[in-house]
């Protein structure tokens, strides 16, 4: 299919306004969003474009993935049921040393998104090494990137200190420059393998770059008492000192918040990526992600990698975002399903910086859009296709995905990937993975 063309779905959910149009359409052109209006008068003024019936399917604008680790797909299962830094120290960071490479990282990312795009994510805001490796996977994909470069002091293969990865960081943020689909942050990975130098060259840089930062931030109770006995204060107020807070920032996690540190993100417009398989699954903790809302932070929904949570179902992860804050707040009208919805969505944009362009079906915006089909006997009957969308829909009844206008995803069948081909590489890095394991190399 051209990038013009016209939708008739069954349910039209722009995110913003908020609610459901039934009976309308959505007009793509030149990979945009020209036009929501009456289904009968878009078959009259576009009668020139080609118009697609989707009979019993929820439109609705892509899902924004806010914090990622896409290659990490290549070590799903390896580690489960351990606590955050046992897991990375004595499994993740091991295996990472002896494995990742450009070619890891391309094959992992595109196993990733081939995951993804199958579940409607349109954007994927990742970090990890290899930077050029995700962006190609990206553009392969035809999958909206925002590629975090990630920076730490102690050396990997891939860069040997701090300085090393920000000039990868550097030389991957100029090769891309003018693709529509590949963006940059500045990925510094937690405050706990950061140094102060190092956080204010970000800082300056990401000024320069004019690009956001993203950081592993407050995850677990360990991190917050670690900066305590270290640095004498706990991590954001570092952080805020460091001026990391003044620039445009995404904090992944920000599990351990006091109620001085959520009014501190408010203030400072700080993007908070929500991720609750992850933070269940390493036990680090539940985000108050319901205070949060009340205090106006933005809030997106994130899966972390596939190391750690095993999914990289953006459905789930707003199932979880939904029902986590009621049991919370001991109220079941905390974060309501139109509210999860809106943080899968444009809450994710709006981290980004990116609200202009994508995370709701408005005119003028990048036509990221994804159908879901509500025909299936687990979505009958149906009184609220949002309803259906955070609480009863699964991934496999995605139908049809667009990045950009340009359909990726057709009748759940990818369109820019090939499924066998990347089942090939995972089991051939699954063999690596395991030699290498029993051999101890
Ligand atoms: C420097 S690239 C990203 C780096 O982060 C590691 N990682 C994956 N998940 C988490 C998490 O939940 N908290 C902290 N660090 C994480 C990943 O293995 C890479 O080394
Ligand atoms: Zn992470």
């Amino acid at each position: 299919m051209s990038v013009s063309f016209c939708l008739h779905p069954r349910w039209l959910v722009p995110v913003a306004p908020a609610g459901v149009l039934e009976q309308h359409a959505l007009v793509v052109e030149n990979g945009r969003i020209a036009a929501v209006l009456p289904s009968a008068d878009a078959r009259l003024r576009y009668a020139h474009l080609s118009h697609r019936d989707l009979p019993e399917h929820v439109l609705l604008p892509g899902l924004v993935n806010l914090h990622g680790h896409s290659a990490m797909t290549l070590l799903r299962g390896l580690a489960d049921d351990l606590a955050l830094m046992d897991w990375l120290n004595h499994h993740i960071w091991p295996a990472e040393k002896r494995h990742v490479s450009d070619e890891f990282v391309y094959d992992g990312s595109l196993l990733a998104m081939a995951e993804m795009l199958r579940c409607g994510t349109t954007t994927i805001n990742d970090m990890y090494f290899h930077h050029e490796a995700v962006a190609r996977a990206g553009l392969t994909a035809q999958m909206r990137t925002v590629v975090g470069c990630s920076i730490l002091e102690f050396p990997t293969p891939y860069a040997a200190d701090a300085d090393a990865y920000i000039e990868r960081a550097l030389a991957a943020h100029a090769r891309f420059q003018g693709e529509q689909l590949v963006r940059f942050t500045l990925a510094p990975h937690a405050p706990y393998t950061v140094s102060d130098a190092t956080f204010r060259r970000v800082v300056q840089l990401a000024g320069q770059l004019d690009c956001a930062i993203h950081c592993h931030i407050h995850e677990t109770r360990e991190e917050v008492e670690g900066s305590l006995r270290e640095h004498g204060v706990r991590p954001l107020a570092r952080l805020a000192s460091l001026g990391l807070l003044d620039m445009p920032l995404i904090a992944a996690h920000c599990v351990h918040l006091d109620d001085a540190e959520i009014a501190l993100l408010a203030r400072h417009r700080v993007g908070v990526a929500h991720n609750p398989s992850s933070n269940l699954k390493l036990a680090s903790g539940l985000a108050r992600i319901h205070d949060l809302r009340q205090a106006g932070v933005a809030v997106g929904i994130g899966t972390d990698g596939a190391a750690s949570n095993n999914k990289l179902d953006m459905l789930a992860e707003t199932r979880l975002a939904a029902l986590l804050p009621k049991v919370q707040a001991a109220d079941p009208r905390a974060i309501p399903a139109t509210e999860a919805l809106r943080m899968a969505t444009l809450g994710g944009a709006e981290a980004l910086g990116m609200a202009a362009e994508i995370g709701s079906l408005e005119v003028g915006k990048r036509a990221d859009l994804l159908a879901v089909d509500l025909s299936d006997l687990a979505t009958q009957p149906c009184y609220d296709p949002i309803s259906h969308l955070v609480y009863a829909a699964g991934r496999e009844q995605v139908s049809d995905v667009w990045v950009d206008g340009r359909q990726v995803l057709e009748q759940g069948r990818h369109t820019t990937l090939d499924p066998q081909q990347l089942k090939a590489k995972a089991g051939w890095w699954r063999d690596r993975v395991l030699a290498d394991r029993h051999t101890g190399a």
